[in-house]
């Protein structure tokens, strides 16, 4: 039997920074960021969808998605982020599936889903563990800040959208405090895949 690990944080607390950690251990990730980034191309289902409703501004020149420009739009308005969910969110979810199952399928032992809305989005029944990548909120606040430039307003927003990171390190199996250094998260990660006797 595969373990399915759910790897979880929220905005900008270094789930994408700790996903890339699996690869020295052998263990595939499907991720969702990505597989978000992919049902949007143009020509794609929902790509048509989120034309119609948010409009042609939210197009760059050459047609692909202006995702700076969506990303002020549903961040900023609860309703239309609630809109955008629905457009984009099954096409996740189905794709996030399919990989999982063709990993296991392939004889992984071992599978992680990198889902930011793993909570949320009710993930949490399809997977056996979850681990959550937790920072204090002015670290959180600041990073997101710096490497989105985004104004502290516009940073609040977007973690306000999702569930608080003290909520989601309630829900955890582990939690990876990565207020520290990489490499001291990354020995975070081993520990706790040792313990599950995963690697
Ligand atoms: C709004 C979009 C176009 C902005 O794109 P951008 O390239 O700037 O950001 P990116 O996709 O890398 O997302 C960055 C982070 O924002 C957070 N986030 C993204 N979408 C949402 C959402 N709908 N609700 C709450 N948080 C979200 C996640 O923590 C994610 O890791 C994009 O985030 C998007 O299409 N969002 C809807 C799909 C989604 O919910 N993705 C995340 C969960 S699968
Ligand atoms: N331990 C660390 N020390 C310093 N900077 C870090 C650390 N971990 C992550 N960062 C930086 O913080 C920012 C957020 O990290 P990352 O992109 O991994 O977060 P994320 O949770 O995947 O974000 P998102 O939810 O937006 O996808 C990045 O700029 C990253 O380089």
């Amino acid at each position: 039997m595969a373990i399915v690990i759910g790897l979880t944080g929220s905005i900008a607390t270094g789930k994408s920074t700790v996903s890339r950690m699996f690869e020295d251990f052998h263990i595939p990730v499907v991720d969702a960021d990505k597989i978000a980034r992919e049902v949007v191309y143009p020509g794609e289902k929902a790509y048509e969808s989120i034309v119609e409703a948010f409009g042609e501004s939210i197009l760059l020149p050459d047609k692909e998605l202006d995702r700076p420009a969506l990303g002020s739009i549903i961040f900023a308005d609860e309703l239309k982020r609630k809109l955008l969910n629905s457009i984009i969110h099954p096409a996740i979810r189905e794709r996030i599936f399919q990989q999982k199952d063709a990993h296991i399928k392939a004889g992984e032992r071992c599978v992680v889903l990198d889902i930011p809305l793993l909570f949320e989005g009710n993930y949490s029944k399809v997977v056996d563990r979850t681990i959550v990548v937790s920072v204090d909120e002015s670290v959180q606040l600041e990073r997101l800040m710096l490497r989105n430039q985004l104004t502290e307003e516009e940073a609040r927003e977007r973690i306000e959208s999702q569930l608080s990171i003290t909520e989601k390190t309630k829900l955890a199996s582990a939690v990876i405090d990565n207020n520290g250094t990489i490499a001291e998260s990354r020995e975070q990660l081993e520990k706790i895949l040792k313990s599950w006797n995963i690697c």
